[in-house]
């Protein structure tokens, strides 16, 4: 058997584990996910060898679902040519995926607290199958590479300059890898040059965001320091005023610690709610007359339309607007009302297309109208790719 790379994404919620041969990127020879972590029904699923399905016991963690996979995929995870990693942050150090080493892995470390829901549990899947595979390459995928290509226009804040000079306060830019999957594969489906589409992204998982892509690079994004920005997501707030902090410390004596912990993880759907950070229990307890449900829905869509909208103004014309994530892909209802709050756009889905996420190409909308496409986004397949590239390069951090 060709000597397969694993690969691992820790999401926010969930992480997503693929096998793959270097000739076979779009098929993997084993899939996984485990997903709801931190919730009270966490499970994981395997399709390939083995297939299962485990419940995980309420509010497994990260390292409980690392651990459940790597046990139950033991068998499997031989002759590894290479391990990938996303890692969502990589500042102003890592501009493009790299072999890593201790001192990459110390580097890293200095990032974590810009993306505390992520790199820490990035590094946690480094250091396990650094652990469990201690001759295998890893090599880390950033979120933060695809949007290199922002203007400092468009990525400098309106701060003292030397907090940009000196501290590398900047707009970073999140989901850069399944931007880079989607956009090309949009730009394949729509039969043209990736140089020459322009097109609106946005993706919609328990962390969301959007991107917009100019003649195929990334030109402005919603994400920005840190993966807080922009739109209302599963439990973090997306743009704040940053008044707030010091509102909630004057009015209810809340310290910056805990306004920072409220903002990441007490906010977005879940606090809005009060019910879930996950859309689909929070469209079950909309259809069962929870009026909190809706209110977290209704800012959430509105939100997703404003960014999308703001973003167009980087765009010459818009190709496409395409959904991607766990929400933009599953929720036709969501995409309905995310566009139905667009108001100076008139988009016309069918209803049929948009309830079977789109025909053979992910298109959603009435042909002759602008056009709307789904198209899942496979950040697993990115980060194996560059995980070959890398590996037979053999290119060690400095
Ligand atoms: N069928 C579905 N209907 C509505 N929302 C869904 C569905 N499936 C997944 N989701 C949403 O997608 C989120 C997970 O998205 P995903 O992109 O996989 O996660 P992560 O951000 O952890 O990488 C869930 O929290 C949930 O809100
Ligand atoms: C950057 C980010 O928010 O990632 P995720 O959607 O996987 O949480
Ligand atoms: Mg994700």
């Amino acid at each position: 058997m060709a000597e397969p790379v694993l690969v691992i994404n820790c999401g926010s919620s969930s992480i997503k584990f693929g096998l793959f041969a270097r000739a076979e990127l779009d098929t993997p020879m084993l899939t996984a996910l485990a997903e709801r972590l931190g919730e009270e029904f966490p499970h994981l699923i395997i399709h390939g060898d083995p297939e299962l399905r485990k419940d995980l016991p309420a509010g497994a963690d990260h390292r409980t679902a690392l651990q459940a996979f790597m046990d139950a995929a033991a068998h499997v995870l031989h002759d590894l040519q290479g391990i990938g990693h996303r890692v969502v942050h990589g500042g102003e150090l890592f501009h493009d995926s790299v072999l890593l080493n201790d001192n990459a892995i110390e580097q890293l470390e200095s990032l974590s607290s810009l993306a505390p829901l992520h790199n820490p549990r990035n590094l946690l899947g480094i250091r396990l199958t650094h652990e469990l595979f201690p001759d295998t390459p890893q090599v880390a995928v950033f979120d933060t590479s695809f949007h290199q290509t922002m203007d400092p226009q468009v990525y400098l804040y309106a701060v003292p300059y030397q907090w940009y000079e000196q501290s590398d306060v900047r707009r970073y830019g999140f989901h850069g890898t399944s931007y880079r999957y989607v956009a090309a594969e949009t730009a394949r489906r729509l039969q043209k040059p990736l140089s020459d589409c322009n097109l609106l992204i946005t993706h919609l998982g328990n962390g969301c965001s959007a991107c917009a892509i100019r003649a195929g690079r990334s030109v402005d994004t919603s994400m920005g320091l840190t993966p807080m920005d922009g739109l209302v997501m599963g439990s973090r707030s997306g743009s704040v005023d940053p008044g707030l902090a010091d509102h909630m410390h004057r009015h209810d004596g809340l310290d910056y610690q805990q306004v920072m912990t409220d903002l990441n993880q007490h906010s977005g759907l879940l606090g809005l709610s009060g019910i879930s950070n996950d859309m689909r229990s929070l469209l079950e307890a909309e259809a069962a007359g929870h009026t909190e449900a809706s209110r977290a829905i209704n800012v959430f869509c509105f939100r997703a339309a404003r960014e999308l909208a703001a973003l167009s103004c980087s765009l010459p014309s818009i190709d496409a607007v395409v959904f991607t994530g766990g929400i933009g892909e599953h929720a036709a209802v969501i995409r309905q009302r995310i566009l139905a709050q667009w108001r100076s756009i008139r988009f016309c889905l069918s209803d049929d297309l948009n309830a079977r996420h789109g025909d053979d190409n992910g298109r959603i909308s009435l042909p002759g109208t602008p056009l709307v496409m789904v198209v899942p986004t496979h950040e697993e397949s990115m980060i194996a790719q560059d995980t070959f590239r890398l590996i037979s390069t053999g290119a060690r951090y400095e």
